[in-house]
């Protein structure tokens, strides 16, 4: 199965500024474009007669031990794209064994996607996307409601200190949920009723001091997502972070930033395999997968793939693209010669075009 071929269904079945909204990203689009084409630019160069039959793909990631190596990344809004929702990607992603990253920006209240994920496998691993509320009073309710729906970590997002410039978005005046829908995680909430984009707010002041108080707070494993700076990699280290995030937001956020991919290997070379790297962006294939896990990330993860399935298929889609994806990967990782994700190493992954 091609996912281009689930991305064109997707583009015909939505209304086109929901498609525009899922697309698009900052500025002229140039980090989106990058993300994709950085994986262009390497090569895996094999090892042979490595002499193994059987294979693990498993992944230990924080709150989700043998998980795949393929992560459902957080998206905004899933029943605007579907009307399975939220619950039908949790469905998805546990039947595939993948952790998926469920949103601030849910249109389904937490609780719900987590008992969707366990009615397919009750040891399934959700992870919950905090996007830090500029009071914290918010930040530390949403942050309960996640550990009382059973959540196994938090992801913070910290590269929205502000909203993204979406030009597609702009462009087309799509600011609000049409009606029907909503924020659900925001429902009473202190100040922040439920109804429209800009009800999410995000906050400038939000500091390392934020993650040392959610780090002292939550007995859940924090990782901090949108790290590339291999500086703020140690930092995110030293201030109790249980892994690591390497996004650009799809390019959502910045439009001058490098590739997800090209930021990788700094940043892991800065943990030092202290915690997990995982990385997001631009994966679209197998081989993708082998790249990123031998530039140094424990798992990575798709946004807009997995949205693809679902605005075309609903939960079917979702799970025919993490299947794939993880299909595609354990394909690659026999073809490299290896038989766990470990055996990828840096010295697999070559530039095109010859380094003499
Ligand atoms: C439609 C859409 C909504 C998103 N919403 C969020 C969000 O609410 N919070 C967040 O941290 N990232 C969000 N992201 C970013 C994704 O988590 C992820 O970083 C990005 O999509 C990865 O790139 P890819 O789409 O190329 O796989 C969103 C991305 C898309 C496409
Ligand atoms: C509602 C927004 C916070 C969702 C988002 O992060 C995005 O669209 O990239």
């Amino acid at each position: 199965m091609n996912l281009r071929d689930l991305h064109e269904k997707a583009r015909r079945s939505l209304d086109p500024v929901h498609y525009d909204y899922v697309a698009g990203g900052a500025g002229e689009e140039r980090v989106v474009a990058d993300n994709e084409r950085a994986f262009d630019r390497y090569a895996l160069l094999p090892r042979v007669l490595c002499g193994g039959e059987r294979r693990d793909t498993a992944a230990d990631l924080p709150g989700a031990p043998g998980a795949s190596p393929v992560f459902v990344a957080p998206t905004a809004f899933h029943r605007l794209l579907h009307p399975g929702g939220e619950p039908a990607t949790a469905r998805a992603a546990a039947a595939e064994g993948a952790v998926l990253v469920t949103g601030t920006a849910s249109t389904t209240p937490v609780a719900e996607v987590v008992a969707a994920a366990r009615s397919r496998d009750r040891e399934a691993a959700v992870w919950f996307q905090l996007t830090a509320h500029p009071r914290r009073e918010a930040t530390r309710a949403l942050v309960r409601r996640a550990e009382d729906a059973g959540c196994t970590a938090l992801v913070v997002t910290v590269d929205s200190p502000v909203f993204g410039r979406h030009t597609r978005d702009l462009r087309n005046g799509f600011t609000d949920l049409p009606p029907g829908h909503a924020a659900e995680n925001m429902r009473d909430l202190p100040g922040a009723p439920p109804g429209a984009l800009t009800d999410i707010p995000m906050s400038p002041a939000v500091s390392w001091a934020d993650v040392d108080d959610l780090v002292r707070r939550t007995a859940l494993p924090v990782l901090l997502k949108g790290i590339l700076h291999p500086a703020d990699a140690r930092l995110a280290v030293e201030h109790g972070a249980a892994g690591v995030l390497v996004s650009n937001h799809g390019g959502r956020q910045s439009d001058a930033v490098p590739a997800a991919l090209d930021c990788l290997p700094a940043v892991a070379d800065a943990v030092a395999g202290r915690v997990p790297v995982l990385l997001d962006g631009g994966v679209r294939r197998g081989s993708d997968v082998a790249v990123a896990l031998a530039l140094g990330a424990r798992a990575v993860g798709v946004g807009r793939p997995a949205v693809w399935g679902l605005a075309a298929e609903g939960e079917a889609g979702v799970r025919r693209v993490l299947a794939a994806l993880r299909d595609e990967y354990d394909h690659t990782l026999a073809l490299c010669g290896g038989r766990r994700n470990s055996d990828l190493t840096r010295d697999m992954v070559v530039r095109k075009g010859g380094t003499w």
